[in-house]
């Protein structure tokens, strides 16, 4: 057979096949919306993790059984999108985020609950925790630490001082690109960016384009905004903001960094179910007395938990007197958390459970 005729008896089986996945999805979305409508009834919660997590989990282990020529890393994003598309059928989410369009953070939000749910982009952190209580948003994602730079302690004092409850975590590799309209790097004589990003890419930068001025903006996003109309213009920013302002990537990550990750966290206002791989944050004080920290945290070394990050922060409320941010391993169904919490309570002068949630993939 010609290989033209071998190739159109492919391209039409593989129509076929499409036309049954788009039937399949059909058929699902029809069940979701059913689920929908008892969930409603009996006041269930519409974005249920748990569950979601447990889909992801069960195809990704057949997907290896049925062979991975359909590559396995692509389960998790197919299966991300038709579940966020059913969930929308049932109700729309609102989820504020870092704005603008095309930052990390939309990239986190949209990385958790797909690209279905009603995107708000806020132009502050605390703006994102306002969106919620104020019940404009039901969710909000905000960045809470970097690999390189640290923590951002701004988001943990806002965890303090509002009444919400982290729902989950992501974490996003950052590659940061130097993109613009102009594919010549000769021709630039101006890059934009967030001060973070020019920092990171200060060696490739200095090298490749000494005479150039650097312009700190307020986001990475924004810098390809301001270099989409300049032919003499470049920004710093990342993939999803060369696609959405249209720019052309002149060179891929000229950050200096391997291993950069942000970590972001979901916020809500109700604490889901267990999934069996989780964590949970909480803060808590201790009396300023000998070996009260370690007092404090013995419960959680009785009960066999264990203890993944502990930061301090000024209290704000006395000179030197500071307040712990912790992350244990376990959820606070499980027996052994709840009983180690409530001893770790009964110690501190201060304490509060800030989340439980599953573990960032
Ligand atoms: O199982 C549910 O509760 C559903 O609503 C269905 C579904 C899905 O599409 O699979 C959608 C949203 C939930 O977050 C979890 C799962």
């Amino acid at each position: 057979m010609d290989y033209k005729k071998k190739l159109e008896e492919l391209r039409n089986k593989i129509d076929q096949i499409d036309e049954q996945i788009l039937r399949l999805l059909n058929e699902r979305a029809k069940l979701a919306q059913e689920v929908g409508h008892i969930k409603k009834e009996h006041n269930l919660p519409i974005y249920v993790p748990s569950r979601e997590k447990a889909i992801f989990e069960r195809l990704e282990k057949l997907n290896a059984e049925l062979g991975e020529i359909f590559p396995t890393d692509a389960v998790k994003p197919v299966f991300r999108e038709i579940i966020s598309a059913c969930r929308s059928t049932e109700e729309s989410i609102k989820v504020a985020y870092l704005g603008p369009r095309a930052t990390f953070t939309h990239q986190a939000a949209i990385k958790h609950f797909g690209q279905a749910v009603e995107h708000i982009p806020v132009s502050t952190i605390k703006d994102v925790f306002e969106e919620i209580v104020k019940e404009k948003a039901d969710f909000g994602v905000v960045p809470v630490e970097n690999t390189i730079e640290g923590i951002v302690n701004y988001t943990l004092d806002l965890l303090v001082d509002y009444p919400l409850k982290i729902t989950g975590e992501v974490i996003l590799e950052i590659s940061l690109h130097l993109m613009g309209i102009n594919p010549d790097v000769r021709e630039i004589v101006r890059v934009y960016s967030h001060r973070h990003a020019l920092a990171e890419c200060r060696d490739w930068l200095r090298e490749n384009l000494p005479n150039a001025q650097l312009i700190e903006v307020e986001s990475t996003a924004k810098a390809a905004e301001m270099a989409k109309d300049d032919y003499e213009s470049a920004a710093v920013a990342s993939e999803a903001a060369a696609d959405i302002y249209g720019l052309h990537i002149i060179e891929r990550k000229i950050d200096r960094h391997i291993h950069n990750f942000t970590r972001f966290l979901v916020i809500g206002t109700q604490i889901p179910n267990r999934t069996g791989n989780d964590k949970t944050t909480f803060i808590f004080s201790v009396k300023n007395e000998v070996g009260a920290l370690y007092k404090t945290l013995e419960p959680l070394y009785r009960h066999g938990i264990n203890m993944t990050k502990i930061e301090s922060r000024p209290s704000k409320k006395e000179a030197w007197d500071y307040i712990f941010f912790t992350d244990i391993e376990g959820h606070i169904q499980d027996e052994r958390v709840e009983k180690a919490l409530k001893e770790l309570e009964e110690i501190s002068p201060f304490f509060k459970i800030l989340g439980s949630y599953p573990k960032a993939h």
